[in-house]
């Protein structure tokens, strides 16, 4: 007689590993814990190298992680994962009342009526597609971690920390130089949250003008000023009603726009420029800014109540000279992307070149590297391109620092002299050689020891 166990782990085996079905079930981090044979077979994964990854990193366009946190199902909703349109079920699964993970099927079977559906709806979609182009809104997320490139440990740490803050309503500041993908991280919490079917409104604070500001942000009457649009204007907390509202470059906000974007935050409600009328609004509020905060707020160019609203999560993204592992992908990233909308043909960056970007200081990140590579490859006369090939200001940094070392080598080697000149002046007496350098006495000692002196 079969005991109980082995006919459920029967039954367990032949419903989800013989089945034409692909089953994938996630912990509450949205971690997959089980993945069966068809599911890896399709996606082209390897089961022991899929279990315990974030479902998003393996199934394109899932939703599972977002069931396994709000524990709402989602029944035949259309997936498109490796070329086609499935039908996914999406289950939540509670245990002691709450919800633990969720259990996904897809359905795939290859059958005639299936692929003849699939193609019906690819049209469909296409014609949709084409519509929707047409009426294209300029808001929206059209950014997700997919499209965030770099494997340094901090870009990995990064992506780990957006997966885990981005569902829920949390407020999250991005700070970190200019183009340092701020913005594309701002689209990836977005995509990765419950909102991600709302819409995501992006408010640039430093290109709107002072006196434009507040009905940018909170719309308009009928008749509100003179040269209002007729009809009246929706604000950006209006569009983004539901979804979440990106302020970017939030420290240039100017201090009349940060009081009504509190009172609007702490009440959930706006007031359009000449109505008497209040409107809920529900909104997350993204915001990301390149300025010091903490000083702008000591000079009273901040609001602090303000800045404790906005900073509920800190996301600090390193600059790119920080990362220099990035540097290689990134080119090269940047170098098909070039290559692609241009037609023209180069293949490879020198050896050469890669070393002198890691010499560089970039201080303009990411968007400084994509401009020197487009110049480069519209330079370039072969299929490569060449220290000659970089613009001049890159050149001269690069073959400054050729010549003369990186800037810690700079600094060692000026120290080395100066110490020199100074023990030689004062005939090797080291009291009065740290009074002039105006340094500590071990720490003379500990130089002359580093520099053989
Ligand atoms: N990791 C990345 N992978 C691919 N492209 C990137 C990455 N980071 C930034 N970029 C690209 O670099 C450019 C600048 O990025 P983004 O606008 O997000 O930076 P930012 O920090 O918001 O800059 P700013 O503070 O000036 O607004 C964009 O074209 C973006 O697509």
């Amino acid at each position: 007689m079969v005991s109980l166990d082995s006919y459920r782990d029967e039954i367990f085996e032949t419903v989800f590993e013989h089945a034409y079905h692909c089953f994938v079930v996630v912990n509450e981090e949205g971690l997959i814990t089980y993945l069966n044979n068809t599911y890896c077979d399709f996606l082209g994964v390897d089961k022991s190298e899929a279990i315990g990854v974030h479902v998003a990193d393996v199934i394109e366009n899932s939703r599972m992680h977002i069931v396994a946190r709000t524990g709402i199902e989602e029944i035949a909703d259309l997936q498109y994962i490796r070329g086609n349109h499935m039908i996914a079920n999406r289950i939540p699964i509670h245990s002691d009342g709450r919800v633990v993970g969720a259990v996904g099927t897809v359905l795939f079977r290859d059958t005639k009526e299936w692929m003849k559906m699939n193609s019906h709806i690819k049209d469909l979609l296409l014609e949709l597609e084409h519509y929707r182009n047409q009426f294209k809104n300029k808001d929206g997320a059209t950014y997700s971690l997919h499209d965030i490139v770099g494997s340094s440990r901090q870009m990995n740490d990064l992506k780990n920390k957006i997966k885990k803050i981005s569902p829920g309503d949390v407020s999250i500041l991005f700070r970190g130089e200019s183009g340092t993908g701020k913005e594309l991280f701002a689209h990836s919490v977005h995509q990765l949250s419950e909102r991600n079917t709302k819409p995501f409104v992006t408010v640039n604070c430093a290109a709107i003008p002072d006196h434009l500001l507040e009905s940018e942000l909170f719309g308009y009457e009928d008749g509100a000023f003179t040269g209002a649009r007729k009809g009246g204007k929706l604000g950006k907390f209006q569009l983004a009603d539901g979804g979440t509202l990106f302020l970017d470059e939030i420290g240039d906000m100017p201090l009349s726009a940060q009081v009504k974007i509190l009172r609007v935050l702490q009440e959930g409600e706006v007031e359009a420029v000449g109505s008497v009328n209040t409107q809920k609004v529900d909104v997350r509020i993204i915001a990301a800014t390149n300025q010091p905060l903490e000083r702008l707020i000591e000079e009273q160019r901040f609001r602090e109540d303000l800045f404790y609203r906005i900073n509920v999560i800190q996301v600090h993204i390193p600059p790119l000279r920080d990362r220099p592992e990035d540097l290689r992908v990134l080119s090269k990233f940047f170098l098909d992307k070039v290559t692609n909308r241009t037609g023209k043909r180069v293949i490879g960056i020198d050896l050469d070149v890669l070393d002198r970007f890691v010499q560089l200081n970039w201080p303009g990140n990411i968007r400084e590297l994509e401009n020197v590579i487009e110049s480069a490859v519209h330079l370039t006369n072969t299929e490569l391109i060449k220290f000659e090939d970089l613009p001049d200001h890159i050149q001269l940094n690069a073959s400054f620092l050729k010549e003369n070392g990186t800037l810690k080598e700079i600094m060692e080697n000026t120290e080395k002299q100066v110490i020199e000149k100074v023990l030689n002046k004062v005939n090797g007496d080291k009291t009065k050689a740290k009074e002039l350098l105006g340094i500590g006495k071990s720490n003379l000692y500990d130089k002359i020891k580093k520099y053989g002196l």
